[in-house]
């Protein structure tokens, strides 16, 4: 990638400001990175976020040879690309820099509120059956089959030039599909900007992310998580959810309706206001089974050839509506129908709904349940699904993000649950005591039993010692998540899973 192609891109986008005089437009670049520490000989640097202009000094000390930047930082004797917004910026040369490598793949991607890594997990278990496929998940990022490939991800989607450099990794391991999450703060802080997918699903939004640091408002959150409706080539989306008018509206704006496809449960309200391409119903949905039916009603959905009864390897009514989504999406990228059956059917997602037997206590379940929309959807089914026994629960909250969560899960719980021990969660700056303090007082039934107990891993222990055969213990919020923030520190934390794991055994 040369000055002159960056140049012209950016003119193309209306980026460019202007170039220092000296900029030689044949040069091009070894390398890009947005971290002075990651500097080498020959590369481009990008100055974005909360940035200091010592980060530029070091990295042009380190060999780099130009920087881009909105502001120029006139101290540092570096050409400079200056330029009107630095992240769309960093996302169109990173792709760029890599050869678009989108363009190799087949590229579907997720955003909803709840459910994005379900149903990402869903897919590509359905694809492995045929394809060889890449994951960007908010647990996992696989970029190919060696032991290398595969790792804990930081961000439910990367920054732009983290994106693409493992794309590029995708690519070069000569996988040809990606499946990828995209959360509502990718297309805020454009991390995926100029980025489009071959399948594009919405499954659902309910007000979450909405504070500081995050979304101002609602209508802010939803004109972001909107934006995967104009940039995908076919759109799936779940006709059941909120907001329907509105996303189907921004579909419609820049997609054609054949390939806008809406699933929604059968005899759904919807139905008779929306052009509905396939319904689904509910065959059984217990602990031990889950089962759906699958009918295409429009003839576009009837091509699709995937009519049928479909097992869901996981517990939860809500996950029906996941498992549609996944097998839609999978269809359309050409997935055999026994394949998305298989795939849907055996599975485990880390820290979704993972499940324990005992002897003599109840069954404990793991889950990544950490706002109302969420714990209400699993309490509510547990409770449904278990009317003698009791439900008890343990959570917390995150502390310095996401407050308005805490009232959610006091109101969840108080519907539900029975017992509640509330816990630390990842309390950041935060006492956990008061974040519990403002769950329990939203817990508006005082058949309740609420405890407060600090440390997480003891009052997981205390939950699962306390139960007897037929209660269900559910452990929510933080599935596999190998560590705890407390104050700025990411501070090493056994994991739910692991740690139901090991307290379940013989017992
Ligand atoms: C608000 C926001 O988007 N912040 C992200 C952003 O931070 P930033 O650009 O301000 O970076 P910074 O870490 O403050 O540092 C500033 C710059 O100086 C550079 N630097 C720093 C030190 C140094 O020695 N040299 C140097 O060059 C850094 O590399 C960086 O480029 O870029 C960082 C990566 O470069 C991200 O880690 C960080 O995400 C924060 C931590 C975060 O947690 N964001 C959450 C809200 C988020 O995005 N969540 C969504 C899920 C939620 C949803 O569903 O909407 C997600 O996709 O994960
Ligand atoms: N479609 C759904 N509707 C409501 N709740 C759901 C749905 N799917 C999953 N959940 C619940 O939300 C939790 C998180 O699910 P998942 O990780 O798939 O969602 P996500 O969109 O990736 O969430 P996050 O943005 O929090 O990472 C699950 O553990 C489950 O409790």
């Amino acid at each position: 990638m040369t000055n002159g192609e960056i140049f012209k891109l950016l003119s193309e986008h209306d980026l460019l400001v202007k170039t220092s005089h000296n900029l030689d437009l044949n040069a091009d670049y070894a390398g890009i990175t947005y971290d002075s520490r990651a500097v080498q000989d020959g590369f481009l640097f990008f100055c974005k976020g909360n940035f200091k202009p010592e980060y530029l000094s070091s990295a042009k000390d380190k060999g780099a040879t130009t920087y881009v930047s909105e502001v120029e930082y006139a101290d540092v004797e570096l050409p400079a690309i200056i330029v009107n917004n630095v992240q769309k910026t960093m996302s169109l040369l990173s792709a760029a820099f890599f050869g678009f490598p989108q363009n190799k793949l087949t590229t579907i991607a997720y955003t909803g509120t709840k459910g994005k890594t379900t149903s990402a997990y869903f897919t590509k278990n359905i694809l492995d059956h045929q394809y060889k496929v890449g994951l960007f998940s908010t647990i996992d990022t696989i970029v190919g089959t060696g032991a290398d490939d595969e790792f804990k991800s930081s961000l439910t989607t990367p920054e732009s030039l983290d994106l693409f450099t493992n794309m590029n990794r995708v690519v070069n391991n000569k996988l040809d599909h990606l499946v990828m999450e995209v959360s509502s703060q990718a297309y805020k802080k454009n991390r995926v900007y100029g980025l489009k997918y071959d399948v594009g699903i919405f499954l659902n939004i309910s007000p979450d992310h909405i504070g500081r640091n995050e979304h101002p408002t609602f209508a802010d959150y939803l004109h972001c998580k909107e934006q995967l409706l104009v940039n995908s080539n076919s759109v799936v989306i779940n006709a059941d959810g909120s907001h329907l008018l509105d996303t189907y509206m921004t579909a419609k704006a820049t997609t054609e309706p054949e390939n806008i496809y809406l699933f929604a449960k059968a005899e759904s309200e919807n139905s008779k206001e929306y052009p509905i391409d396939f319904e689904y119903r509910s065959l059984a949905d217990s602990l031990e089974s889950n089962r759906i039916s699958l009918k295409a009603i429009s003839e576009k959905g009837q091509q699709l050839g995937i009519d049928g009864d479909y097992e869901i390897g996981l517990p939860g009514d809500y996950n029906e509506s996941n498992a549609v989504a996944s097998a839609i999406a999978s269809a359309l990228v050409g997935a055999q129908q026994d394949n998305i059956k298989a795939g849907l059917a055996r599975i485990v997602i880390p820290g979704r709904m993972e499940h324990f037997n005992t002897q003599s206590h109840g069954t404990v379940y793991v889950d990544y349940a950490h706002n109302y929309a969420s714990m209400d959807s699993v309490l509510s089914f547990l409770k449904s699904q278990n009317p003698h026994g009791k439900v008890i629960v343990v959570t917390g909250s995150a502390g310095d993000k996401g407050i308005d969560r805490r009232p959610g899960l006091g109101k969840a719980i108080g519907q539900s649950a029975d017992i509640a021990i509330l816990t630390a969660d990842d309390p950041g700056y935060e006492q956990p005591k008061d974040i519990a303090d403002t769950i329990a007082d939203n817990i508006n039934n005082d058949s309740v039993q609420v405890k407060y107990i600090e440390n997480r891993e003891t009052a997981i222990k205390q939950a699962i010692e306390s139960s007897q055969s037929g209660d269900v213990v559910l452990i929510a919020g933080k599935g596999r998540d190998p560590y705890q923030k407390v104050n700025g520190v990411d501070t090493p934390y056994a994991g739910d899973a692991q740690i139901v794991a090991e307290y379940t055994k013989g017992v």
